[in-house]
């Protein structure tokens, strides 16, 4: 169910009670809040921007945004920061946290005028939650239906202009009706080294910490293009700063930090190394189908999908085929293996299809 949050503090709890809790607050503590203070994505910040810009001139509520892309790299953030640009308070649920139509229809019946609605992972939102989502955005209206079974009827709701903020992983699970009900679609990418030491050293800064630069630079490296990250590892760097080194974030404290929590030099941690391990030892290079790589990883294929491989294929160390998940030569030469002659990382391998955002390449 929806929480009304105040975009100052980020939205999250500042008690907390268990590790992730402290994680989340710590993550929340270092959130950017306002537009300009948001590291990167310039295309994204400067259309982001005008469609702002223009509502505020126009006194009137923005489009329906929808931001895509891996997670870690700013979707909640930027939802946050869109209500905090409008002057307005934002409503946050999700789509496994809406079971049916009628939560939905609660969460839409309750908003105030000119609130923002985030809807994190907006691809999961159940079909009869979904086609009530459409009417909504499109006409501010929600049917609520009153009595059961062939004597039900819809009684017409209309609602105060809202804007609804949807975040994806996977954008090409949304079907296309409720995509085109976005006036503005922003697609995030990884960040290159450069801006995620800035993140790092704004984090730094935010933390009160001082930061060498050989340190955030280190950090930014292995941070597999992901603020979350970024700021995660800081944290842990800061740690053995302070418990095993002298207090200072140098490259000495950087690297040995992330030696202790398994971060190689490219970043990649103990599932991405997982996954290429299993493609690479288990089967021999690929192609492995999504379902047997997870079981084989002890994961959720979701969390692969989502987690793991967008960094595996943009660093070209996974492919996906077809036929399934792919090692490739750089992935064999990482693990530091020889790829078995016919492998798909040998040369002479098969062609390698960069499978969008779906499942294609996926035979189970
Ligand atoms: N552009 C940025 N500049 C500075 N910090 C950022 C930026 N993007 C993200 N962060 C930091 O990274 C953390 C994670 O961001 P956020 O929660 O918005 O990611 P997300 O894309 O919503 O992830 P998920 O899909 O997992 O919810 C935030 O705490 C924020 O401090």
């Amino acid at each position: 169910m929806a929480e009304p949050v105040e975009p100052e503090y980020g939205g999250e709890r500042l008690v907390t009670s268990s590790a992730d809790d402290v994680e989340r607050a710590a993550e929340a503590a270092l959130r950017p809040k306002k537009l300009d203070e948001f590291v990167g994505q310039r295309v994204v910040r400067d259309q982001l921007s005008l469609v702002l810009q223009a509502a505020l001139a126009r006194d009137a509520s923005p489009d329906h945004v929808l931001l895509s892309g891996p997670p870690g790299l700013g979707k909640t953030t930027l939802a946050m920061i869109i209500a905090a640009e409008l002057g307005t308070s934002l409503r946050v649920t999700s789509g496994p946290a809406i079971q049916h139509a009628g939560d939905l229809a609660a969460v839409l019946s309750s908003l105030e005028e000119g609130e923002v609605l985030f809807i994190d992972e907006i691809h999961r939102l159940a079909r009869p939650a979904e086609e009530l989502l459409y009417v909504a955005m499109e006409d501010f209206r929600v049917d609520v239906v009153v009595g059961k079974g062939a004597g039900a009827s819809a009684i017409p709701l209309a609602l105060p202009p809202f804007t609804v903020v949807g975040a994806t992983t996977r954008s090409g699970l949304l079907p296309a009706p409720l995509r085109d009900r976005f006036g503005f679609t922003g697609h995030l990418d990884f960040y290159d080294a450069a801006e995620l030491e800035r993140v790092i050293t704004r984090s730094a800064g935010l933390m009160g910490v001082d930061i060498q630069h050989a340190a955030a630079h280190e950090i930014a490296g292995r941070s597999r293009g992901t603020p979350r990250i970024a700021n995660r590892l800081l944290r842990r760097v800061r740690d053995w700063a302070q418990v095993r080194g002298d207090g200072r974030l140098d490259l000495k404290a950087a690297r040995a930090a992330l030696e202790v929590y398994e971060v190689d030099p490219i970043g990649l941690d103990r599932l991405d190394r997982a996954v290429l391990a299993a493609v690479c030892r288990r089967f021999g290079g690929g192609p492995v189908g999504l379902s047997t790589l997870a079981m084989t990883v002890g994961e959720e294929p979701d969390t692969v999908e989502t987690v793991a491989e967008p960094y595996l294929v943009r660093e070209g160390l996974l492919g996906r085929t077809p036929r399934g998940r792919v090692a490739t030569q750089a992935a064999w030469e990482h693990l530091g293996l020889e790829p078995p002659p016919g492998a798909w990382g040998a040369p002479l391998g098969g062609t390698l299809f960069d499978g969008a955002d779906g499942d294609a390449g996926t035979p189970q």
